[in-house]
């Protein structure tokens, strides 16, 4: 075994290999071809392409652009390695697999609770197949049988943390999970150590140097860090026989890096600041590059501009997937769906004030005002493509007043209260005022989320498309994986950092627009997926319905 992979933090599945999808439904279209090893569809995408004539009328034509999808149906076995391991999201999502895969149920003061992916939207919710042609009820299907995804159940978990503690003691510092299931999973949890990790102290706020005891040797200059991780990535691989592994940092919120021409701008540059040890290249963007270079997907579960221009010509460069920013679990989620909500009824929502505070490590870190401004950013967005949309309620320039506030208060723990409220103008002059209280246990919430973006970012890895009719080969999709946007609250600040009020969202492809709506980003990871097996868009008209 190589010299750090005996502590490498992998729990093998038993070796067991993923167990082949059984599918629930095959597509009867004459655009839609099965094979053993492939799904290839013939899909024609509609939108309308506006256009203003010189008498500032608009003209809308519909448009018709024609692909040729592929997907892989072979479901590879998926390695999974987390940044943060040992934190609260990282034991939590690690023994929650655990108890899902061994079926574990345990007694708690309400009685006997079984294992689940509740809050996972990929195993935990529906999507509309269609409708029975004889009764004309709606079929609806679990989401993860609508492609052959992988199942959590056969994740392998690894990662790296900077603290030492294994995975048991780990869990016990979270105090997250009941301690009934935390003696079912003890032992094997106990059996994880996070490999050792990179501390670059600036980044993080200074409470968190008490943790810092299983660091990686060396430094950053002549890219002795890099290539460490890489190899971890390769032994990982190796150890456990994957096919695939995906990155995901679930580690402490950074502080912004400082967009420095030269240093950070372009791929070439950002490689060599990092082989000259530049000061200001994070540890999430030295993950980021080891990811892209060991062709591993990489996704950012935190605020910080991990993604700086040069990482992200990297990822293009090397056609490799990226990910983020920040996962979307409690307040800014209900912020997305109520603001959507709101204004697409044409309520002028005026102000929104987003309070909570939290006693877990996440708010220790963030009591520090450079980690906190990272995820002040990340949580005043949200709102801007909903308003910018809405030219009859709001003049150019004009939006809601949003203030984000977050204490630490050690004393509730994981258990984050979150309070908003939300002011709007009504009909004739009147106000309507919507107030919230709600306790999210935020590991809970996060946890199901690191799943959902795995198993969609690799089955990604799974999906190519072609222009249809051309020769040409297939290919992947853009390096930037905007499908991953109903997970994530914010983008790569690709920008210098941004003020609080300047349009940020989940990553996207430079020069394309953002779209916060939850909704929508719900939608558009439903129907790409649906036109991968060469099924039309999800439409709610049930002209069947009503006459027609
Ligand atoms: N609901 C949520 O929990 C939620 C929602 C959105 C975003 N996030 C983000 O997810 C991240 C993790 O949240 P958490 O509650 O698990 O926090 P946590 O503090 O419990 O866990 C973070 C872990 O990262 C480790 N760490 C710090 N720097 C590291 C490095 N360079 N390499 C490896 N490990 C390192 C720490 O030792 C700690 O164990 C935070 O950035 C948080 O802002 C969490
Ligand atoms: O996703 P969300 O619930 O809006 O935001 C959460 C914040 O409210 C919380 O303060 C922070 O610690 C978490 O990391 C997360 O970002």
């Amino acid at each position: 075994m190589a010299p750090h992979a005996e502590d490498s933090a992998s729990f093998a599945n038993g070796g067991v290999a993923p167990s082949p999808p059984k599918d629930l439904f095959v597509v009867n279209s004459p655009n839609v071809e099965y094979t053993d090893a492939e799904i290839k569809s013939k899909y024609t995408y509609r939108t309308t392409a506006v256009t203003k004539g010189s008498d500032g009328k608009y003209v809308a034509t519909p448009k018709e652009t024609k692909y040729d999808f592929k997907v892989d149906r072979k479901v590879p076995k998926v390695g999974v390695l987390l940044v943060g391991l040992g934190g609260n999201n990282g034991t939590t999502v690690t023994a929650g697999i655990l108890a899902n895969r061994r079926g574990l149920s345990w007694a708690t003061r309400t009685g006997t609770q079984t294992a689940n992916y509740f809050g996972s939207v990929v195993m935990g919710s529906t999507i509309k197949l269609g409708t029975d042609e004889k009764t004309g009820q709606e079929i609806n299907i679990p989401f993860h049988d609508l492609l052959p995804m992988v199942h959590p159940n056969d994740m392998v978990i690894g990662g790296w943390d900077i603290s030492g503690l294994n995975l048991a003691e780990a869990m016990d510092r979270a105090a997250v999970l009941e301690p009934t299931l935390k003696q079912l999973v003890h032992k094997e949890m106990a059996a994880i150590k996070p490999l050792p990790s990179i501390y670059y102290p600036d980044f993080i706020a200074a409470n968190q140097e008490d943790r810092a005891d299983n660091l990686i040797p060396g430094s950053k200059a002549c890219n002795e860090h890099v290539e460490h991780i890489r190899k971890d990535i390769r032994d990982f691989k190796a150890a456990n026989n994957l096919d695939k592994v995906i990155v995901q940092w679930t580690a402490n919120t950074e502080r912004f890096a400082d967009l420095i021409e030269g240093v950070n701008d372009t791929a070439e540059n950002l490689l060599k600041a990092i082989e000259t040890g530049h000061e200001e290249v994070s540890p999430s963007t030295v993950f980021a590059v080891a990811s892209i270079l060991e062709g591993a997907p990489f996704i950012n579960g935190s605020p910080q501009n991990t993604f700086v221009p040069g990482a992200i010509a990297l990822a293009e460069k090397h056609d490799a997937y990226i990910g983020g920013d920040d996962f979307k679990s409690g307040q800014t989620k209900m912020k997305s769906a109520l603001v959507d909500f709101l204004i697409s009824a044409g309520i002028k929502l005026t102000s929104i004030a987003s309070y909570n505070h939290l006693g877990n490590n996440d708010g220790k870190n963030l009591s520090s005002q450079r980690q906190f401004r990272s995820k002040e950013i990340s949580k005043s967005n949200v709102v801007d493509d909903m308003v910018a949309a809405n030219s009859v309620l709001y003049k150019e320039g004009e939006h809601p007043d949003h203030t984000v506030v977050i204490k630490y208060m050690p004393a509730v723990g994981d258990n984050k209260r979150a309070l908003d409220e939300y002011y709007a103008e009504i009909f004739m002059g009147g106000h309507q005022t919507i107030s919230i209280f709600n306790v999210c246990e935020d590991s809970l919430l996060a946890s199901p989320l690191i799943i959902d973006l795995v198993i969609v970012a690799e089955m990604m890895t799974r999906i190519q498309w072609k222009a249809q009719g051309e020769d040409g080969k297939y290919g992947n999709f853009h390096s930037v994986l905007s499908i991953l946007s109903y997970m994530l609250k914010v983008s790569i600040h690709s920008s210098p950092v941004p003020s609080t009020n300047s349009a940020q969202a989940p990553l996207t492809p430079s020069g394309t627009p953002v779209i916060n709506a939850l909704a929508k980003q719900r939608a558009a990871l439903t129907n790409i997926f649906r036109a991968c097996v060469g099924l039309e868009p999800e439409n709610d008209m049930t002209l069947e319905h009503k006459g027609l």
